[in-house]
């Protein structure tokens, strides 16, 4: 479903990505592993349209997102949770979730499958989003990128800086969007992590990054007789 082919890109003169090309297939997690600063979310903000790539080409469903800016990737199905969460601090809970509807036509509700998959947001509903915890803050994150109902669902580092328990919760909602979709459609996930354990468990496919290339990739189950961990090791 999301096709990338020999992206190149640049931040000045720093060569940043090199040649990647990947696929992120529905109904699949695939993650993408990598030490600090090898490039990992300058290639989730090249997906998105947040840093321009120099050369290659990003297609989803069989359409050309190369060129198009941010909003209309994500009008075309792609919700994107990025690093350290960036959630409206002094908008309520269910303003934030809104927010997430800006694609969709004016009056659409927000999904009720948000509170079955996020219990605690409807708990917190009138509260203003800095008042949450940061694991509570990355749920109503990945709430707000998944109200518009995207076919594809990226993810920067969903579990840094959160405890045990929620990290636990974030995962089971990973596995099920991948398993189950959402609104009667089938869900990509492309997530980057660092946390090796987590990314194991939920990976079906893996791609390992180092200096913007990538070194060692494959399924899932394959990533610990791959020495996958090492790999990312710090
Ligand atoms: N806006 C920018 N301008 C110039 N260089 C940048 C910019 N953003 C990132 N870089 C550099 O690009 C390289 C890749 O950074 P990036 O943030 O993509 O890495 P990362 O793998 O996501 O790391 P982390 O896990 O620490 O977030 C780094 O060398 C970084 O210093």
């Amino acid at each position: 479903m999301l096709n990338v082919k020999n992206i190149q890109q640049y931040y000045g003169g720093s060569h940043i990505l090199r040649d990647l090309s990947f696929e992120v297939p529905a109904g699949k997690v695939t993650v993408l592993l990598g030490r600090n600063g090898v490039g990992k979310t300058t290639l989730l903000k090249s997906l998105m349209g947040l840093v321009p790539i120099r050369s290659g080409s990003i297609e989803f469903e069989g359409r050309a997102l190369q060129g198009l800016p941010p909003y209309e990737r994500a009008r075309a199905g792609i919700g994107f949770v990025p690093q350290g969460r960036e959630i409206f601090a002094r908008l309520t809970v269910e303003e934030n979730l809104r927010m997430g509807l800006a694609s969709r036509a004016a009056g659409t509700p927000i999904p009720p499958e948000l509170f079955e998959l996020f219990p605690v947001l409807q708990q917190m509903l009138h509260r203003r989003g800095g008042d949450l915890s940061g694991g509570q803050q990355q749920q109503l994150a990945i709430a707000r990128a998944l109200a518009a109902y995207p076919r594809l669902l990226v993810l920067d580092e969903p579990t840094e800086g959160i405890q045990p328990s929620i990290i636990k919760d974030i995962g089971r909602v990973i596995r099920r969007i991948a398993d189950q979709g959402l609104g009667g459609q089938k869900v990509g996930v492309l997530l980057v992590e660092q946390y090796y354990d987590f990314a194991e468990e939920l990976a079906d496919a893996y791609l390992v990054m180092e200096r913007g290339e990538f070194v060692a990739r494959g399924h899932g189950e394959d990533m610990a007789t791959a020495g996958v961990r090492q790999l990312v090791a710090i």
